[in-house]
């Protein structure tokens, strides 16, 4: 795999399964947090006063295709931060000079700030010397030429509390009194079912990927039974923790399922968390975060060690927007953000 070393891209380095063949996930660098955003207790950093929350100041970096750079897409969407922060969106397919901009294909833009060629470029500017792998999402800072910081979750507390001003619809997709309930379930749904699809796909021996997938499943049976009576994972309202788990339920049945042989069963024959994905697709704003073109072509045709001839699996032909009838859940007055 692919990671900048000392400032230059290295093709030759960086081993993603150790010796048992089990993926391991490299951590992300740069972790600053924006000025008057709330850090979760179980991280060790500081709001910098450099980096106000202002409208057109920061931007996004992301790939359409990426489950963590969704994350940011869908804050971004739910909150109204449209005007505010502008996207930049690299190509899905990625080769070994990383993630790339070429807006002539569809869905694709330039990087609007840089005109860069590649997403490493930007890495570097931030800091010459980078020693990290080149990933998305990243938050940039136009004011401090630099990036804030490009872990999703990181990114997204920073969205939900430091933008709450900015943003132009009244939602708070993390409150104070729920945020150590959304931390929890976001930890928990972390390793067995967003890492986990990767886990069982990335495996290089049977016994890590059976214990991959079969966690993933214990886990998706559970949020199934949590789901028969509650809208949402924390309650009544949509919140992070569902932010986190969309964007792996979403790319599931055309991707995971199959690519990753993630295929003890289909999202779509669960009896809960098929409506509970239809009930989050159908919110405003977020069906436009959801490009399955560019989530089948990122997967299908950038890991040859898993699809070495790049071939697209063309089903399911499911339907997102069909009705769902979650609303059932929750007192009628409830308004889900
Ligand atoms: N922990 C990071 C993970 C980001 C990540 O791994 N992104 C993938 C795309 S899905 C990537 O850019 N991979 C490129 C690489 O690892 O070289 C986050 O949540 O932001």
């Amino acid at each position: 795999m692919n990671m900048l070393v000392d400032g230059e891209w290295r093709t030759d380095t960086y081993q993603a399964t150790n010796e048992e063949g089990a993926f391991e996930r490299g951590e992300t660098t740069f972790r600053n947090w924006i000025a008057g955003s709330d850090v979760p207790e179980h991280i060790d950093a500081e709001p910098d006063e450099r980096f106000e929350a202002e409208a057109g100041r920061y931007h996004l970096y992301v790939s359409y295709a990426c489950p963590w750079a969704h994350r940011t897409l869908l804050v971004r969407a739910l909150m109204g931060l449209e005007d505010a922060i502008d996207v930049s969106v690299v190509d899905p397919w990625r080769g070994d000079d990383g993630w790339q901009f070429t807006p002539e294909k569809e869905g694709c833009t330039p990087d609007k700030l840089h005109g860069s060629d590649y997403l490493r470029e930007l890495y570097v500017e931030a800091d010459p010397d980078a020693t990290c792998r080149v990933t998305v999402p990243v938050l940039w800072d136009t004011k401090e030429e630099t990036i804030v910081n490009n872990e999703s979750r990181e990114i997204i507390r920073m969205l939900t509390t430091g933008f709450r001003e900015v943003g132009e619809r009244d939602v708070d997709l993390a409150p104070e009194s729920k945020q150590e309930e959304i931390d929890e379930i976001i930890t928990e749904i972390y390793e067995p079912i967003n890492n986990g699809v990767y886990r069982a796909g990335f495996a290089t021996k049977q016994e890590p990927y059976e214990e991959a997938v079969t966690e993933l499943f214990d886990a998706l049976d559970h949020w199934n039974e949590v789901l028969a009576d509650q809208r949402f994972l924390a309650g009544d309202k949509l919140t992070e923790a569902d932010i986190c788990m969309f964007t792996t339920l979403i790319r599931f049945d055309h991707v995971y399922h199959t690519h990753f042989m993630c295929n003890v069963q289909y999202i779509h024959q669960y009896e809960h968390l098929w409506p509970y994905l239809r009930d989050m697709y159908q919110q405003p704003g977020v069906a436009d975060t959801v490009d399955i073109d560019h989530i089948k072509e990122h997967y299908y045709t950038t890991h040859p060690d898993v699809t070495p001839h790049g071939i697209i699996a063309k089903g399911p032909d499911i339907d997102f927007a069909a009705p769902h009838d979650r609303e059932r859940l929750t007192n009628a007055a409830t308004n889900p953000l």
